[in-house]
């Protein structure tokens, strides 16, 4: 039986109705932990721009971009590397290549990251810039909007330092889509994101499922099908601990189709230093806090460690 298509919400980014906004974002987060992002304020043109110069890098020998292997989470990862399913009978890796940008702008960090040839591409690095500095807005906005969905004062997450130079990534992914038949292997293997929200910028080729109720087996995966010019929206499990899981951090893969696939995503995480507690709103005594508190960057160290091996 083929896959149901799913009809997630959909979240203007720009409505002068922040309210019903933060309702509508409210009911996506606690039936899905998924929505689409629209009028989120990044051109279209940039997004195309960002797909040529992805291509123009994967497209460089293996040689070359393992010259800019992943080093403290920023550069190249190769085909096979990552293993987001950590669960013991999942042996082989992902069937995707991707590269890391870390925080920019006045990040202690800054020089950590690595700019692939720029005497040859380059563009590469004013465009990446230019998407990373875009998609911090938008996330930024998205954050306050969720802190007023959750009844929260919209600068809630600012006040608990979460923004205060927060752990952005900006991951670049393609998916060769070769399929090796009797082999199980996955563009992305199941699993739920780490922090706080992820935005997906997809090329229109399809392959990414969720699966809504992740602890009940057999598990039921639904298609999430590319609209035009829309991000799409996670809730990670820092999002999850924060709400007592009532925002739901959700299950979800990239499927092999045959077919090459190009993505970006924006992990939108909170500052290393930020303390990630149940919300009071969130537990009673009825209903206490399932998870205890803990610092963000322990908690991410932890599951990068648990995927990459370090
Ligand atoms: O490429 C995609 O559509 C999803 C990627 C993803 O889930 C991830 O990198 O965490
Ligand atoms: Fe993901």
């Amino acid at each position: 039986m083929s896959p149901a298509t799913l009809s997630l919400p959909i979240i203007d980014l720009s409505s002068p109705d922040r309210f019903s906004t933060a309702k509508l974002i409210r009911q996506a987060c606690v039936e899905y932990g998924f929505f689409y992002l629209v009028n989120h304020g990044v051109e279209k043109e940039l997004l195309q721009k960002v797909f040529d110069e992805s291509r123009k890098f994967f497209l460089l020998p293996l040689e070359e971009k393992m010259k800019y292997s992943r080093k403290e989470h920023r550069g190249y990862t190769p085909l096979y590397a990552e293993k987001l399913d950590a669960t013991p009978g999942n042996t082989k890796g992902d069937s995707k290549e991707s590269f890391y940008i870390g925080p920019l702008a006045d990040h202690a960090s800054i020089n950590l990251n690595q700019w692939p040839l720029e005497g040859v591409l380059k563009n590469w690095k004013p465009t990446m810039e230019s998407l990373y500095g875009k998609l911090l807005v938008a996330g930024r906005e998205l954050l306050s909007l969720m802190a007023l969905s959750l009844n929260l004062d919209e600068d809630f997450f600012e006040k608990i330092g979460a923004l205060c130079k927060p752990a952005a990534f900006l991951r670049l992914l393609h998916y060769p889509g070769e399929v090796v038949p009797s082999e199980e292997i996955y563009g992305a293997s199941a699993h739920s994101d780490y922090g706080m929200v992820t935005l997906l910028v997809t090329d229109g080729v399809e392959g990414l499922q969720i699966c809504k109720e992740k602890f009940k087996q057999p598990q039921v995966w639904e298609d999430v099908p590319h609209i035009e010019g829309a991000f799409i929206v996670n809730l990670g499990d820092m999002t999850e601990r924060w709400t007592n899981c009532l925002y739901r951090s959700t299950l979800h893969r990239v499927m092999p189709t045959g077919k090459e696939r190009y993505s970006v995503a924006f992990f939108l995480d909170p500052n290393p230093d930020c303390v990630v507690e149940c919300l009071e709103s969130c537990c009673s005594e009825s209903s206490p806090a399932k998870f205890p508190p803990i610092r963000s960057g322990d908690y991410l160290q932890e599951r990068f460690r648990l995927t990459y091996g370090s």
